[in-house]
């Protein structure tokens, strides 16, 4: 039996693609009318709408009592899962499938499992990959990132399906840190499409925000290697490039001057404040995620925020 915790559309893709493997999949929500309707249509009608349900996914507001579980509840919410959860994982092998910073804590998702959960085994899977895809069965290719080889290369095989092809490395920094971050620049990237800059600046934006970070991923001991990989560059490319991300099409939005639904789930909004004052402790430079956090706040225009870069002193690449 796996086990994932957030019904969103994320965990029910993920669900989804598990269940063809053949196994049970426990697909937890913390809601048990969003429970009860899954249970009733056969389908996540809220998140993920048109994806049948497998007779072996199980929706359930109860976290099941054995086997892997993947945590796929937006970032800003883990922290209070775990918190209100913690007898139930401690000590459980628990996958983090969410991406981003932890606004209060400044940590990302394996950091918070490890701080809240005693005795948990902490990894988490991410990469280029929209939920939209997944179900569909179409080709996507992930990271798995656990601190424990051994147990790393297990989550590789049990977490292998059909249409998700897993790569493996213990740098959990690296991992997280480039799905989190990527979030970020594809807000910038949007705001540039969408004020109608043009893709030259969009491949300026994607440029220096992977310089920032790597830079800042680096500082916190990330390989360069995982940077360059799915969960780095490769996420970085799919979200700043395609409308099927959120973070981008709020970009969009903003550069347009049009309003965004605010129950859409947009990680780099926090991601970016996070980032921020993070490395403003660190005394790492930050330009672009800066600008976006601003941005996002209302402190700056889509024309002031590319302003504040353009006139950055010149330098080095
Ligand atoms: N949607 C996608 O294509 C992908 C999403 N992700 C990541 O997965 C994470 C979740 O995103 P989505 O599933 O897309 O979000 P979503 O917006 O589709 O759903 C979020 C879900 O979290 C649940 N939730 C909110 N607060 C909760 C709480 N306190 N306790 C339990 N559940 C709670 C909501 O009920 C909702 O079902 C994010 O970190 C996102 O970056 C990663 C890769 C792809
Ligand atoms: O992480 C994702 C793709 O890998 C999903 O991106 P959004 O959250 O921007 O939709």
């Amino acid at each position: 039996m796996i086990g994932v915790m957030g019904a969103g559309a994320f965990g029910t893709a993920l669900a989804v693609s598990l269940a063809r493997l053949g196994e049970v999949v426990a697909l937890w929500a913390h809601d048990a009318d969003h429970v009860a309707e899954m249970n009733a249509a056969r389908e996540n009608a809220k998140r993920l709408p048109g994806v049948a349900l497998a007779d072996n996914i199980r929706p359930t507001a109860d976290i099941p009592d054995a086997g892997p579980l993947i945590l796929a509840v937006p970032m800003q919410r883990l922290r209070g899962v775990l918190e209100t959860h913690a007898d139930a994982l401690k000590g459980r092998l628990l996958i983090a499938a969410c991406k981003g910073i932890d606004l209060a804590t400044h940590l990302g998702p394996v950091e918070t499992i490890a701080q809240v959960i005693p005795g948990a085994q902490p990894a988490i899977l991410t990469g280029p990959s929209f939920a939209a895809d997944i179900a569909r069965g179409l080709p996507t290719a992930l990271t798995l990132a656990c601190g424990d080889a051994v147990l790393g290369e297990r989550l590789q095989q049990a977490l292998t399906t059909p249409n998700i092809r897993i790569y493996r490395t213990t740098d959990t920094h690296g991992a997280e840190l480039g799905g989190a971050l990527k979030n970020v620049i594809a807000i910038a990237a949007g705001a540039a499409i969408g004020k109608g800059m043009g893709d030259s600046a969009r491949a300026a934006l994607m440029t220096r925000g992977f310089a920032e970070i790597r830079r800042l991923a680096q500082a916190r001991g990330a390989q360069p290697e995982t940077l360059m990989g799915l969960s780095g560059f490769g996420d970085l490319v799919l979200t700043c490039t395609s409308d099927l991300s959120r973070n981008y099409r709020f970009g969009l939005a903003l550069g347009r001057g049009e309003a965004f639904d605010s129950d859409t789930t947009v990680e780099g909004v926090a991601t970016a404040r996070a980032v921020t004052e993070w490395a403003g402790e660190l005394g790492i430079d930050m330009p672009i995620c800066s600008a976006v956090a601003a941005l996002c706040a209302g402190k700056f225009s889509v024309a002031e925020a590319l302003q504040s870069l353009l006139s950055r002193p010149l330098k080095e690449e």
